[in-house]
């Protein structure tokens, strides 16, 4: 149904902050249909990647490209395109099921997906109160509501296990893969290892901005598993949570 060649590709992709380069010359393909983890010790590059993706950074050069088009050349990108970055960006004084028809009504998107997208993530019940009352874990998954709104070809996500309980992580494997299994495709940004080898098909290991590898996770981990992959290509250099 969805025939693109990558779902996210990078061009000798570069961003300077000053003295820093965030991230140096990477240039990947994202495959489509999968589940793709970003890896990469704190520091390496991963959300500056993911919000010059999304149009939310310009880079020094280079270029990237979602679904084969810049993310603001693309029609319609709030249907195309869902994105949960940063849950601290939620209004403390909003309830969840208002901040999600916030959300529908800035993306011009039907009002009844607030309903659904609420039942999908298990947030009915507390779709009432105000956020500020919200466990991290609770906030991770209105974030991920939110970024479902418009039932997107790729979904983008940083950390998106951050804050949630072992159950919680379980149901977010199962939700994305059962997302993905739609046609969509998921790149998520993580630092927990374990996490990321239950849960992807492809992994992009950043270290200092560049690219250390790129491929199906059998391929990159070469029988291993993945934090003795990790740390043989960051020598050592520890992603925090693992
Ligand atoms: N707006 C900014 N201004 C200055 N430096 C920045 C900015 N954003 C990121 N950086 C720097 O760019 C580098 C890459 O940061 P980035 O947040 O992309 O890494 P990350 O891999 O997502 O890290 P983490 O795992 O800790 O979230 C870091 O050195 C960071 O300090």
């Amino acid at each position: 149904m969805h025939l693109w060649p990558a779902a996210l590709t990078a061009r000798h992709l570069t961003k300077t902050f000053g003295d820093v380069t965030a991230v140096d010359d990477l240039t990947v393909d994202i495959r489509p249909h999968r589940i793709t983890g970003l890896l990469g010790p704190n520091g390496s590059g991963k959300s500056t990647t993911l919000r010059m993706a999304l149009g939310l950074s310009r880079p020094t050069s280079g270029s990237v490209e979602v679904l084969g088009r810049r993310y603001r050349d693309l029609d319609r990108p709030t249907r195309r395109v869902g994105a949960a970055l940063d849950v601290t960006g939620i209004h403390p004084g909003r309830s969840g099921r208002d901040h999600l028809r916030v959300a529908c009504l800035s993306a011009g998107l039907p009002s009844e997906r607030v309903a659904e997208v609420l039942l999908g993530v298990g947030l009915v019940d507390a779709a009432d109160r105000k956020a500020r009352t919200y466990s991290l874990g609770m906030r991770q998954r209105l974030a991920l509501a939110t970024a479902l709104l418009g039932e997107p070809d790729l979904l983008v996500l940083d950390e998106p296990a951050n804050g949630l309980d072992p159950a919680g992580t379980h149901w977010l494997r199962e939700a994305l893969r059962a997302y993905v299994d739609t046609g969509a495709t998921v790149v998520l940004a993580s630092h927990v290892l374990a996490e990321i080898e239950q849960t992807v098909d492809d992994v992009v290991v950043l270290d200092r901005g560049r690219l250390l590898a790129a491929g199906p996770l059998a391929e990159v981990t070469g029988g291993r598993s993945l934090e003795d992959a990790y740390l043989g290509l960051t020598g050592g250099r520890r992603s925090g949570g693992c």
